[in-house]
């Protein structure tokens, strides 16, 4: 394995029940150390099951797992050192106590070795998450946003070297979401920590992975930077996980001035803009996004979302004229 990788699968094919439309099928990817790889796809695409080999919660029918150059094998097997070394933070904290209190919960996650430093560095968790003032609540009293929180705290303070999330600030509310977002991506540069990260939150994906993979029924269709990925995506199902926009036909294109030989074509909220000359849409809906609203906008059976920055100014029933700057066209049997 090279020196700037962390976790590798070789091939890796784990199906439930002998079924092959589960699971995952015939998978390598590469882990890059002290980065932020997020794994996205729609549900029941196999996210969590690849999170799970890379664990060694389970053990995979054909192929090979690797932590540097140990092999993952299954928990069951006997303690390893990747098994040391790894945290995951699953969705609910279901493996957690209700009656011990925040500060034992955390605690509980220190090595035997560094329990000497068990105030130290169980307040510095307690802190970096935010979570001080819960140190004494029971943790099957707190709500599913506060559980997240300590949940990650208990996975962080054996500073691991890698930590698998799945889903882990889904319950936790959007203020306190994008400081944990910046928390955690400020651990991961400071302790070089790597984080692979299972999310359905395509903000969320953005704005935290250095590397995507994307993962289609089981299998990885495309992987890269956000930032490459979001802007020239290969696939319509790439397009669509990571971003806002309207799929329309060639046929349909055409009423918004694209000519496609293609089938499919797909146009970001944030690639329409509204001008003051040109063929009239009729505003269908205005949603209120905060600091911007997505207008809903039809003419002759198209619908398009548009996003637009000067609240207020459009309402619902009146009429606008838009400009596309950018759009994407995909095959038509792509899905
Ligand atoms: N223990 C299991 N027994 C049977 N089938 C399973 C099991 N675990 C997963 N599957 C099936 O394998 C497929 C992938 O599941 P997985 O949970 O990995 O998907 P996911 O992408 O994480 O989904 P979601 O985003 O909804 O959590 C699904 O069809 C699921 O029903």
């Amino acid at each position: 394995m090279k020196d700037d990788l962390i976790l590798e699968t070789i091939s890796v094919t784990k199906n439930f029940f002998g079924d092959k439309s589960t699971g995952v099928n015939n998978i390598t990817i590469f882990v890059p150390k002290g980065k932020i790889t997020a794994i996205v796809g729609e549900s029941g695409s196999g996210k969590t099951t690849l999170l799970n080999l890379l664990y060694g919660t389970i053990q995979p029918d054909h192929g090979e797992v690797f932590f540097k150059e140990e092999q993952v094998l299954s928990r069951d097997h006997g303690i390893q050192h990747a098994h040391q070394v790894m945290r995951m933070v699953t969705q609910n904290g279901i493996d957690m106590n209700p009656d011990s209190t925040v500060w034992e919960t955390i605690r509980d996650g220190l090595p035997p070795e560094d329990l000497s430093h068990e105030i130290k560095r169980v307040t510095e968790a307690l802190n970096m998450l935010n979570i001080y003032p819960l140190k004494d609540y029971p943790f099957g009293k707190l709500s599913g946003g506060e559980k997240q929180r300590v949940t990650i705290a208990k996975a962080l303070i054996s500073r691991p070297q890698v930590l698998l999330l799945d889903e882990p600030f889904n319950q936790v509310d959007a203020f306190y979401r994008e400081a944990l977002q910046h928390d955690i991506r400020q651990i991961v540069r400071e302790w070089k920590t790597t984080v692979v990260l299972v999310s359905h939150d395509p903000a969320e994906i953005l704005s935290m992975a250095d590397e995507l993979i994307v993962i289609k029924e089981g299998e990885i269709v495309e992987n890269g930077s956000p930032d490459v990925l979001y802007h020239s995506p290969n696939l319509l199902y790439t397009s669509q996980i990571l971003a806002s926009g309207s799929k329309i036909t060639s046929y349909q294109a055409k009423i918004c001035g694209i000519k496609s030989r293609r089938g499919i074509v797909v146009i970001y909220a944030e690639n329409i803009r509204i001008v003051s000359f040109g063929k009239k849409w009729f505003v269908k809906m205005v949603l209120f996004k905060g600091f911007y609203e997505e207008l809903i906008i039809e003419r002759e059976g198209v619908t398009l979302r548009v996003m637009n920055y000067k609240r207020g100014k459009y309402k619902t029933g009146s009429q606008v004229s838009i400009k596309i700057t950018k759009y994407f066209e995909f095959g038509k049997w792509e899905n």
